[in-house]
């Protein structure tokens, strides 16, 4: 009898999922996931990998899966532990005949599926391809000749009308092997991870659930049913509220919902009420996702090095009290502090917020963008290897970008993108007791009053800010 172990990873879901379709056709299926308890451990960068709002949404998505699976017939057997040690112990406990999953591009997993493979010996590893939008064979041309910079890379792929026919989610499953009955547990709890419960905030962006269901309700709801799409590029600059941007980012991130399914709904959409300037600069959105994807692919460990893709000494190295103040929202500046405080208190900020904070940390502070880096690793919902870091070089002028860097002027934003004060007024409680003119600048405030509302002070204000300051534009 066939028996397959299906390895889900960041691709929890049934809908769209190669490998489980290619696992399926076996007599006997176990799906498992293995959870790390490295992930936990402070890494060499100072953070953890798994924060407490990453990892309460995985836990969500690991029960959501379970229930999907147990619907037709499956069950998911959650295990603590490292793959390459816990795999080859199920493979041999059960006779597994072979070992499925997807495919991955991010160095470290790289090196964990070929350590698996070491330990599998004789027991087969299949990789299907499955995480990404298009398969390196439906690329216009060979991965090494794709354009390094993302204008050029759009320009390929932007009119390549690729119709995306995602799989459809079986409607039964092969049952787990009979053996296997007796290893299911349900998954563990914040607490059984020593993670404490995040602390229930106030939401600005969105009340974000794990799990496929919740992933393909907002497909729904952001598509059809309020289309919020179609305001997408004028609203995307915004700070607060559920509606300026898609929020699909952490469900595609954990892989609760396919890339292929959402490009393939957004060309339904448009077949049904037309193309617009918004749903193109969504779709242009997720060929950011895809650029950084065949980044990562092309450049590997390069990305993560402190000289980035361009292997520059330029880049700052220093990391000082001005990285905690930043990671605490502590830094002075308010629209930096107001976005890292909501980072920390909910695992999202917008794409504007996130640049701000990145441009500010690398720019003004001067500190190791890797260690930025690695903070909103642990603490993004929808944290992505190639998202993340790629985004990060990119802002700090290491990538394959000509431009130098993408310094930005922390004070006209606010003035462009929170023009009432309302987002630093929703985070910093402390400034609400100013008049609202005065939100963004309490820098100009005295010692005295600054100590009085019990927000920092920061010790230079750059010259580019002068047009920015109150009174100065009359
Ligand atoms: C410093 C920095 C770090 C980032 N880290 C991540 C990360 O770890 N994971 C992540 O998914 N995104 C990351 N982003 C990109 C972007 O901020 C988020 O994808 C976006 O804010 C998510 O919200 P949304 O789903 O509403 O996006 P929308 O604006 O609705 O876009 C739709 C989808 O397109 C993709 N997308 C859009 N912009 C980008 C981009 N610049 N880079 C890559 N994908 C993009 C995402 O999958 C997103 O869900 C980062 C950006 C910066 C500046």
């Amino acid at each position: 009898m066939r028996r397959s172990l299906l390895w889900f990873k960041h691709d929890l879901r049934l809908d769209d999922h190669p490998a489980l379709i290619a696992a399926a056709s076996s007599e006997r299926m176990l799906p498992v996931y293995v959870l790390d308890p490295k992930l936990l451990q402070q890494g060499q960068l100072g953070a953890r990998a798994l924060g407490v709002h990453r990892a309460r949404f995985l836990l969500e998505s690991l029960l959501a899966l379970d229930g999907a699976l147990r619907a037709r017939g499956s069950h998911l057997l959650v295990v603590q532990g490292q793959p390459e040690h816990i795999l080859p112990l199920l493979a041999e406990r059960l006779d597994i005949s072979e070992v499925v999953t997807h495919e991955e591009i991010a160095p470290q997993a790289l090196s964990e599926i070929a350590r698996l493979r070491a330990k599998l010996g004789q027991v087969p590893l299949r990789l299907v391809p499955g995480h990404g939008l298009l398969q390196a064979s439906e690329l216009p041309c060979p991965v090494e000749q794709l354009p390094a910079v993302y204008r050029d890379f759009c320009a390929v792929m932007e009119e390549r009308l690729v119709v995306f026919q995602p799989l459809a989610a079986p409607e039964r499953l092969p049952a787990i092997p009979e053996a296997a009955v007796e290893l299911l547990m349900p998954p563990p709890t914040l607490s059984h991870l020593g993670l404490g419960e995040p602390i229930h905030i106030a939401d600005s962006a969105f009340p974000f659930s794990g799990g496929e269901a919740a992933a393909q309700g907002r497909l729904r709801d952001y598509l059809w049913d309020s289309q919020g799409v179609r305001q997408y590029a004028s609203a995307r600059d915004s700070l607060i509220g559920t509606e300026y941007s898609s929020k699909l980012s952490p469900w595609l991130a954990n892989g609760c919902l396919s890339v292929r399914r959402v490009v393939a709904d957004l060309r339904r959409h448009e077949a049904q009420y037309g193309r617009n300037e918004s749903t193109q600069e969504l779709w242009r959105a997720v060929l950011w996702r895809e650029f950084f994807r065949w980044t990562l692919v092309r450049r590997g460990e390069a990305l993560f090095q402190a000289g980035g893709l361009k292997a520059t000494q330029q880049a700052p190295t220093a990391v000082d009290e001005r990285f905690l103040q930043w990671t605490q929202g502590r830094t002075g500046m308010p629209l930096v502090d107001a976005c890292m405080r909501e980072l920390a208190a909910t695992g999202f900020i917008s794409k504007r917020g996130r640049q701000v904070v990145a441009s500010y940390l690398v720019n003004e502070l001067r500190q190791d963008w890797r260690h930025g880096a690695a903070w909103f690793e642990e603490h993004l919902l929808d944290y992505e290897a190639a998202s993340n870091w790629g985004n990060w070089a990119y802002l700090t002028g290491i990538a394959c970008d000509p431009v130098r860097s993408q310094t930005l002027n922390p004070l006209l934003q606010a003035r462009r993108f929170d023009p009432e004060a309302a987002y630093v007024s929703l985070w910093l409680s402390e400034l609400r007791a100013l008049p609202v003119a005065m939100r963004h600048t309490p820098f100009v405030l005295s010692h005295l009053q600054l100590n009085a509302l019990n927000y920092p002070r920061l010790e230079h204000v750059p010259e580019s800010w002068q047009p920015y300051l109150p009174g100065a534009a009359a």
